[in-house]
């Protein structure tokens, strides 16, 4: 078994409609649509285990905290289970006011009774029929031509038509599904619609829902726009109507389809979170609300706090949410790459509290989903020195120079192509360290002295030179310029630099040194204190001892 070399003798193409006056593709989506969850019936029926009631419970109450206001709960005519679910939804009282359930049924008249039966005593409920209408599945599920297919529906329709007046309490929607609406010929696909329509009897203020599925993703997106527009311009009743959409993703474009059936003209959405469900998977409600959020538009679904959301999605569907899935994969608001690295950090710094977003590479900001900073930058063999750098200023607080950005960078770089492993920020500091601040071979400083007098200073050190003592002093105008001075070899400071670390008493100063050593290669030195002048004195001795175990030479 193999890929056949030409796959037309088993696979066909779609079927384009002609619609060459099209409208969808040169608008915008400006509207949030209804959103309905599918979580707890098509994403449930998917499960290698199905939700048992307590999961189905805090299923359901995180949709509603999230905001979702149309929840598809069960396919109470399939179990117990999902029949008793509902009941306990509706004697316990856990359906807020604004909240609409809805259920399932295939249009069969015994699975239509006992679906109404689940609902006595629903404040308000949608029940969502359907039947498949495409040609493959009227020839081989069904065995009955168009009429026979029409007549499934249209029975369907009546009956529940008939029943939902027998529970007039309820406040009832009617929802009609043409399964597989992507494979059937849209003239049929409205012929169907039109035949249900003309049952149930939709007026502008009370609408009855349409919902036409992608069941089997099939063809490009831009077509499944096309069949939703076609759709809307052919079916009678436009405005009595809600278009609503309901697709997969087994082409891996559920979102792009959805996406394009909204400007092709469908008022609402049914998916589920993360995009769980048959196959594929549904399309991720998350995804498409946080694609209108990142245009400036609000979705009316709140993922603040996404991570939470995240847990209960995947402790009660015991599948893990992929690490690169949009939004809230563990690693989509990373940069482990260089450039990208720089252009965030540089993006960070330019970026003002309340105006807009224009970090690079980074869609959406993170903290507006509840994510920290901490895992935007994450350093390895293909980081750069802006990843470094943020890294040590975000967590250390330590605001590295420039040209020692580019020197600690190539130490870094070595030690995670030694490793072949990222390097934590802890790590980075450990290395910074080790490599810098710790440095205290072949000379240490025990002491110092200063005097300032007349805009003089005079200092007098106490240096351990490979075990042995000595003392240096140097006159000059500043404290590193008297330093200097008093060094036995020639000096020269290329360039300087010091800032204060924390705030208040715990504050610290932090100096920065970079200087050749008797005309060799420049080399960059560091040293933290509490005092000014000794954190300078310190970079100063971290550098020679850097330039000094670099040229291999042994002290004077
Ligand atoms: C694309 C979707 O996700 S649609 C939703 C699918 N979800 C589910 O099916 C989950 C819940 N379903 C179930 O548990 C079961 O299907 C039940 C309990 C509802 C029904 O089970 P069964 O009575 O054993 O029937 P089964 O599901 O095998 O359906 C087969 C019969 O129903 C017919 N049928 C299937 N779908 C429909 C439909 N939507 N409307 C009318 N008849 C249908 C088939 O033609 C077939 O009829 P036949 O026996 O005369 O050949
Ligand atoms: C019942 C319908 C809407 C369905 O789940 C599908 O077609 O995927």
């Amino acid at each position: 078994m193999s890929m056949l070399t030409d796959p037309s003798i088993k696979y066909r193409p779609f079927e384009p409609v002609d619609i060459p006056d099209r409208q969808w593709p040169s608008r915008t989506i400006t509207e949030v649509p209804i959103w309905c969850s599918s979580d707890l019936r098509d994403g449930n029926q998917s499960l290698i285990e199905p939700m048992d009631p307590a999961k189905k419970l805090r299923f359901f109450q995180t949709l509603v905290q999230v905001g979702v206001k149309q929840i598809e709960v069960a396919f109470p005519s399939a179990s117990q289970m999902d029949f008793d679910f509902v009941r306990t939804l509706i004697e316990d009282g856990h359906i807020p006011d604004d909240v609409t359930i809805q259920v399932l049924t295939q249009a069969r008249g015994d699975l239509i009774e006992r679906t109404f039966e689940s609902l006595r005593g629903a404040k308000r409920a949608i029940v969502h029929v359907y039947n498949a209408t495409a040609p493959s599945f009227r020839r081989i599920v069904f065995n009955q031509d168009k009429q026979g297919v029409v007549d499934i529906a249209v029975n369907a329709a009546t009956l529940i038509r008939e029943l939902a007046a027998k529970q007039p309490d309820t406040e009832w929607t009617f929802q009609y599904s043409p399964e597989i609406f992507t494979s059937t010929e849209l003239e049929f696909a409205v012929q169907v619609c039109d035949a249900v329509l003309d049952v149930w009897k939709p007026t502008p203020d009370n609408k009855v829902i349409l919902n036409l599925p992608a069941t089997v993703e099939v063809a490009t997106p831009n077509h499944y726009a096309d069949q939703i527009e076609w759709f809307c311009r052919h079916v009678s009743r436009r405005d009595s109507v809600l278009v609503s959409l309901h697709t997969h993703n087994d082409r891996g474009t559920g979102v792009a389809a959805t996406e394009l059936g909204l400007l092709a003209g469908a008022d609402r959405v049914e998916g589920c979170l993360f995009g769980n469900g048959e196959r594929t998977g549904n399309v991720d409600l998350v995804t498409l609300a946080l694609n209108l959020y990142t245009q400036g538009i609000h979705p009316q679904l709140d993922f603040s706090d996404i991570d939470a959301v995240r847990k209960v999605v995947e402790e009660c569907n015991q599948l893990p949410v992929h690490p690169r899935h949009p939004y809230v994969g563990d690693l989509v608001h990373t940069a482990f790459s260089g450039s990208h690295q720089d252009a965030i950090r540089k993006g960070f710094v330019q970026q003002k509290p309340g105006t807009v977003w224009e970090v690079p590479y980074l869609p959406i900001d993170p903290a507006d989903i509840g994510r920290s900073y901490e895992a935007v930058i994450r350093v390895n063999s293909q980081s750069g020195k802006g990843g470094i750098t943020y890294l040590l200023e975000t967590e250390y607080g330590i605001s590295l120079p420039r040209r020692m950005q580019i020197e600690f960078s190539q130490v870094v770089q070595g030690e995670t192509d030694r490793l072949g492993l990222e390097m934590t920020a802890k790590q980075i500091h450990e290395l910074l360290d080790r490599e810098y601040l710790q440095a205290a071979s072949p000379y240490a400083l025990i002491r110092h002295r200063l005097q300032e007098e007349n805009g003089t200073s005079a200092v007098d050190v106490e240096v351990l030179v490979n075990g042995e003592t000595q003392h240096w002093r140097g006159l000059g105008k500043g404290p590193l310029e008297a330093l200097v001075a008093g060094l036995p070899t020639a000096v020269e400071i290329m360039d300087y630099h010091e800032h204060s670390i924390g705030s208040g008493t715990n504050a610290k100063a932090a100096a920065y040194i970079e200087i050749r050593v008797d005309g060799g290669r420049p080399l960059h030195g560091v040293g933290i204190d509490e005092n000014l002048t000794t954190a300078t004195f310190r970079a100063l001795f971290s550098a020679l001892n850097r330039a000094a175990r670099q040229s291999g030479q042994q002290a004077a």
